[in-house]
């Protein structure tokens, strides 16, 4: 059979793990695909050491792909929003098909990208924008038709929990290990895009989208990065039977989709609390299969590679089907139009507090009656004697609340004179069917 011709735009990270996986396992990927996946063109600004590109076309300029008529795939590597967003727009415009990593290009333009591709006729295929090597995107899409998926929640971004897991392992320093995740290319470009959860948020708003077939709403994401995370935090929980994790949550509801990232406490015992470094791991659950567990690594080339590879075996399967005839981009040939995005103050959850309170009598108890005044009841409660100069850290766990109600406590326990600084929140999640 013809071979299929790709072009790799952006050699980078990700597009150097394509190009040197799909030279050495070509004659394997063949068999899979039954006919050759070839490497017509490179399109990237930096030449990558560790590709040997002698025996490829090479070029500087991403957008002469498009003009190439040898090119049947152009594999979007570059990454950002606007190089990336006119490359596949044109590429979708000149009839090539698409595959890409670029979470954020799916996640804010998706919904305009697979309208302009179902026009065409093209295949847009995205399995690396989300979680890496793992293949989620198939498991939710294809694995899991059966199911009303009730919850999907994970760790989906490799940089934050390889910092997270430093801290509580070696109590390492945030930026340090920042600049380590950078050296092993598990960044992004914009490495505020990992810490503060913008990642993570494109990633949940393309999980939400393929579990409940709803169109993408990244802006609809409440996102809360690591950044405010403490070592101090990561030792309480541990003593109180948990693990921080940074999550993305998005879960059905009678009132509409909860759509969040945030750190999150999860107990021990659960198997997501034992997810470390770069690794990632989702959690979908299904109204008749159940919870399942999707575990692999969440970045870096060969892994992420590993998924863009199997995007091209797809295409080189379905481009000469009918189009009507190819799994629907976001999961469902009709999209929900009743599920809206509930507001944050909407949801409930429990939480974790942690505040410094002033070394006098009855500062406990008013504390407390703060609480119970909102109708929270709370699980646990801890004064520590370790004085840090006047000030007393105290640590509490709550029952489930609504997330307004925490707001307006927050609110109060701010302002009263006992407390010093802020309140920290964390929410705590059994993530067990409810
Ligand atoms: N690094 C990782 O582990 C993962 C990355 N991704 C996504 O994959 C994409 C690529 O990421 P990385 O490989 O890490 O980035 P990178 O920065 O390592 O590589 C980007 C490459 O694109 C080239 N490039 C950028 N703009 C260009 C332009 N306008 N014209 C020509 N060449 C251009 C650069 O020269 C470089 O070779 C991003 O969308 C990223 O979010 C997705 C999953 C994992
Ligand atoms: N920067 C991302 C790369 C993969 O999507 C991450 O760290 O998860
Ligand atoms: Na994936």
């Amino acid at each position: 059979m013809k071979p299929v011709k790709v072009a790799i735009c952006g050699l980078g990270t990700v597009g150097g793990g394509v190009f040197n996986v799909l030279l050495r396992n070509a004659s394997e990927i063949a068999r899979r695909a039954g006919r050759p996946i070839v490497v017509e063109q490179v399109a990237t600004r930096t030449a990558n050491p560790n590709c040997d590109t002698s025996s490829v076309y090479v070029s500087p300029e991403v957008m002469d792909v498009i003009e190439n008529p040898e090119i049947d795939v152009v594999v979007e590597l570059i990454g950002g929003y606007d190089a990336a967003y006119e490359l596949v727009m044109k590429a979708i415009a000149s009839g090539k098909h698409v595959v890409t990593a670029n979470k954020a290009l799916i996640a804010v333009y998706g919904n305009e990208i697979f309208h302009a591709a179902r026009e065409a006729g093209v295949i847009v295929a995205f399995e690396a924008s989300v979680a890496g090597g793992i293949p989620i995107i198939k498991s939710i899409r294809e694995g899991l038709t059966a199911n009303k998926i009730n919850w999907v929640a994970g760790i989906i971004n490799g940089t934050g929990n390889f910092i997270l897991t430093s801290m509580n392992d070696h109590g390492s320093d945030f930026a340090e290990v920042l600049a380590e995740a950078q050296e092993l290319g598990y960044a992004e470009a914009d490495p505020t895009f990992d810490v503060e959860g913008i990642d993570a948020a494109h990633k949940l708003a393309i999980l939400s989208a393929i579990a409940f077939g709803v169109p993408l709403s990244f802006d609809k994401v409440y996102t809360e990065g690591i950044t405010r995370i403490d070592v101090e935090d990561i030792r309480q929980a541990d003593a109180l039977g948990y693990a921080i994790k940074h999550l993305g949550i998005t879960r059905r509801t009678d009132k509409g989709l909860e759509l969040r990232v945030h750190p999150t406490l999860i107990p021990k015992e659960r198997l997501l609390a034992n997810v470390n470094g770069v690794m990632n791991a989702v959690m979908v659950s299904g109204d008749a299969v159940g919870p399942t567990l999707y575990y692999g690594a969440g970045a870096g080339a060969e892994p992420t590679a590993s998924a863009v590879i199997a995007d091209l075996v797809d295409v080189a399967r379905e481009m000469g089907a009918e189009p009507d005839s190819r799994v629907p981009y976001l999961a469902f040939a009709e999209q929900a139009d009743d599920m809206p995005v509930l507001p944050m103050e909407e949801i409930e959850t429990a939480y974790y507090l942690r505040l410094l309170a002033v070394d006098r009598p009855g500062v406990l108890a008013r504390v407390a009656t703060i609480l119970s005044d909102h109708g929270i009841s709370i699980e646990a409660i801890i004064q520590k004697d370790i004085l840090e100069g006047e000030l007393v850290p105290i640590i509490l766990l709550t029952h489930t609340t609504r997330e307004s109600a925490m707001n307006d406590v927050i609110r109060e326990l701010e302002s009263l004179a006992d407390i010093a600084g802020g309140v920290m929140r964390i929410r705590v999640e059994s993530l067990e069917d409810q």
